[in-house]
């Protein structure tokens, strides 16, 4: 393997070990960078991550526990958690080449800053090019070849379409766009509003309330985007609406299946990670900050915070005042 040829994938979770799979099915070599000298042995020697039970690590997969391997690499994928992204990236910076295209595959807005994806790569590594990857793609889907397709995104046209020809096979597939922000607020915004869809289902209100329910979602998520100087194909694309409808309807959904479990009045499992969790009070902070009206996501977070009841705030969306549709 040449490390200034391969890609570095920062995270090895599901995501990341899925993406790993991906590029290597592209015909590139991958440096994984897994954390802890443990995990990163087990990993070496059972060639699987049991997050994607079955899936077997392509051999033109290298397992690092050592940051500075993996930051040798051409390009970096990172696909730790959104919250954990900052911390990922700072350790990561001193090891970096300048201008390594760093690709955050995250979905969430930091807490505290409000800042994107991309923005916090661009804070926590100045010399580095930010890109993002989003859309409606499952790891398990990926890690199996099934055909998926996404959206990628950097401020340079270029650096976006160079990205897509290195990481893209025929079934996974990204578009490439500059719409840096619409593609990171669809990806935030689509986990909360899945937590939404998930209690309209556990709580039994019927397919057409949650088709409803989706289609509301995405009228305020391409309201904060537009806001957020979002392009509206953007926001109807793969990694707005296409993610939404995705996470808002599949059981594969974590975000989807901790919403069903509250709908069921249940403790939803934090054994799995459900982005829209934390980014449900920093999105309606962004979006009270820019005075857009996003009542869906104001639930999710009031019933996340214990502010009301699931049943207080779904009488709460029910009589709100009749208006136009926009
Ligand atoms: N799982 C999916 O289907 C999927 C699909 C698209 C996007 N995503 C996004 O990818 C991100 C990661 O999700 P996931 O499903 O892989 O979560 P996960 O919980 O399976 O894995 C997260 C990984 O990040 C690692 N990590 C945390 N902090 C780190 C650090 N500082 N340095 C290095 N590694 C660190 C953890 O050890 C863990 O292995 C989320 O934002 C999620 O929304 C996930
Ligand atoms: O399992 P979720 O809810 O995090 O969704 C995974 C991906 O974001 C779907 O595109």
């Amino acid at each position: 393997m040449t490390p200034g040829n391969s890609v570095g994938v920062i995270g090895a979770g599901a995501y990341g070990t899925a993406l790993a799979c991906a590029v290597a099915r592209a015909g590139r070599d991958v440096l994984l960078y897994v954390r802890g000298t443990e995990n990163a042995a087990q990993m070496k020697a059972t060639r699987q991550n049991p997050r994607l039970p079955g899936v077997r690590l392509d051999e033109r997969i290298g397992i690092t526990g050592e940051l500075a391997v993996a930051a040798r690499a051409r390009v970096i994928l990172m696909a730790t958690p959104a919250q954990k992204l900052r911390e990922a990236a700072m350790t990561l910076a001193p090891l970096l080449k300048p201008e390594t295209p760093v690709v955050a595959c995250a979905k969430g807005i930091e807490r505290g800053t409000h800042l994107f994806m991309t923005e916090v790569i661009a804070v926590a590594i100045p010399h580095a090019m930010p890109a993002i990857l989003s859309g409606p793609n499952f790891a398990d889907d990926v890690a199996r070849g099934l055909p998926t397709a996404v959206t990628l995104a950097a401020r340079d046209e270029t650096l976006a379409s160079h990205l897509v020809q290195m990481l893209g096979s025929s079934t996974f597939r990204p578009y490439h766009t500059t719409d840096v922000r619409g593609v990171e607020i669809g990806g935030a915004a689509k986990n909360v509003l899945a937590i939404a869809a998930g209690i309209v289902v556990g709580r039994k209100l019927g397919a057409s309330a949650q088709a409803a329910l989706t289609t509301r979602g995405f009228s305020e998520l391409a309201r904060l985007g537009r806001a957020c100087g979002a392009r509206s194909e953007t926001l109807a694309g793969l990694s707005g609406l296409g993610d939404l409808i995705l996470s808002c309807s599949s059981l594969q959904s974590r975000n989807f299946a901790f919403g069903i479990a509250l709908g069921r009045g249940e403790t939803p499992a934090r054994d799995k990670l459900a982005e829209g969790e934390f980014t449900a009070p920093v999105l309606i902070e962004l979006a009270a900050s820019r005075n857009v009206d996003m009542p869906v996501s104001n639930a999710v977070a009031a019933i996340l915070s214990g502010k009301v009841t699931i049943d207080a705030a779904i009488e709460g969306l029910l009589t709100r005042p009749f208006k136009a549709e926009e």
